[in-house]
């Protein structure tokens, strides 16, 4: 009796230790980002470093691949346009680099395994990877060939799966690499029209966030995560999206350069997570703790309901056109 009395006070006391650490551990984690805000972060040195990243001959994939350069990292790049990897592989190696350049299908699986094991044997271990590439049906669901919203799923979402199993096991063997997801502001909170991006990129999100977990429970510290949720980026992948006209001056679509540099700072500086910019965190929050009443009248009022409407307009004129130049 007197000894089942003593072992409960001490898991009691073990108890009560370990929740006054968790509070010392969350005060200090949320005044050192509240620091970090304000104070310019210890930004790591990337020099060296051989980078990865997917959809390099896109719009923000060619200024990831420049200013990781511009950091000294040597370069892979993987896109499934040729000529347009190429051309950004041209631009980096003016910076002095070492770049490599793959055309890889991130819609396959096989694809990615094999194009893995050329960099692992011909390269050599990738420590930081930017998962990139992305695309988006742009069309409504009850419209779309099912094949266009399987694609969006494969390239945004299950290409994550395949890349990491790829990279990963370099990485952990080194305790050392930074893994880096494209996500979107749609990843965090949705809008209408673009069910297959959302659920693409609400599961990049979900899939960061797990994996960070999972290193962490693994203790493998050296391994960092950084999951990126931009809002509307000028690079016309979302060409026409647009939310009130007098909402616009205060929440503008996001010029690419500073989209990418803000990224650069949050991945040199091991950040986590970031939004861009630190406005999309309201929706997200409201999101989260508003009824979904609530958030549908905000929604109405600010745009963000009808927002994909004139994208979506512009995919269907693009794919008519396109389908009269193939007929
Ligand atoms: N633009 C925006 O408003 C926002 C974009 N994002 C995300 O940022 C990332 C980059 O977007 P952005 O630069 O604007 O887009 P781009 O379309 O300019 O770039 C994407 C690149 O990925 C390539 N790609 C597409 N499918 C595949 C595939 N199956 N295999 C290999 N490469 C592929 C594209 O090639 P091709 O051109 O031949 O299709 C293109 O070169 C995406 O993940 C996007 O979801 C996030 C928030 C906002
Ligand atoms: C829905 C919504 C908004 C609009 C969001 C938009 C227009 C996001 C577009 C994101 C894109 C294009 C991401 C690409 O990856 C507001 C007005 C911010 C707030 C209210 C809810």
């Amino acid at each position: 009796m007197l000894l089942c009395c003593t072992r409960a006070c001490t898991r009691m006391m073990f108890f009560l230790l370990d929740l006054l650490w968790m509070l010392i551990e969350l005060s200090y984690s949320i005044l050192s980002a509240v620091l970090q805000t304000f104070l310019r972060p210890r930004l790591k040195c990337i020099d060296g470093e051989l980078c990865l990243i997917t959809g390099a001959g896109g719009a923000l994939g060619r200024l990831f691949a420049l200013e990781f350069a511009k950091e000294g990292a040597n370069l892979v790049l993987w896109d499934c346009n040729q000529a347009a990897n190429e051309q950004t592989a041209e631009l980096a190696r003016e910076k002095g680099v070492k770049v490599y350049t793959h055309t890889v299908d991130l819609s396959r699986r096989q694809d990615i395994y094999e194009a893995a094991e050329k960099v692992r044997l011909d390269v050599g271990d990738v420590t930081i990877l930017v998962n990139n590439a992305g695309v988006v049906a742009g069309r409504r669901l009850l419209e779309c060939p099912d094949e266009l919203l399987e694609r969006t799923l494969l390239v945004n979402c299950h290409a994550l799966f395949w890349m990491t199993k790829a990279f990963l096991p370099q990485m952990k063997a080194q305790n050392h690499g930074h893994i880096v997801t494209i996500a979107s502001a749609l990843g965090l909170f949705s809008t209408a029209c673009v069910e297959d991006y959302c659920a693409s990129k609400f599961g990049a999100v979900g899939f960061t966030e797990s994996l960070a977990h999972d290193l962490h429970a693994e203790n493998l510290n050296g391994i960092k995560t950084t999951l990126v949720c931009p809002y509307i980026v000028d690079t016309g992948m979302f060409e026409g999206c647009e939310i009130r006209k007098e909402l616009r001056g205060l929440i503008p679509p996001l010029d690419p350069l500073y989209t990418v540099k803000q990224s650069m700072n949050a991945i040199l500086a091991e950040q986590q997570m970031i939004c861009i910019p630190r406005l999309m965190y309201i929706p997200l929050l409201t999101r989260a703790l508003l009824p979904w009443e609530a958030n549908v009248a905000t929604y109405r009022f600010m745009g963000g309901d009808r927002c994909m409407m004139p994208f979506i307009k512009n995919m269907e004129i693009k794919a008519a056109k396109d389908q009269v130049k193939t007929s």
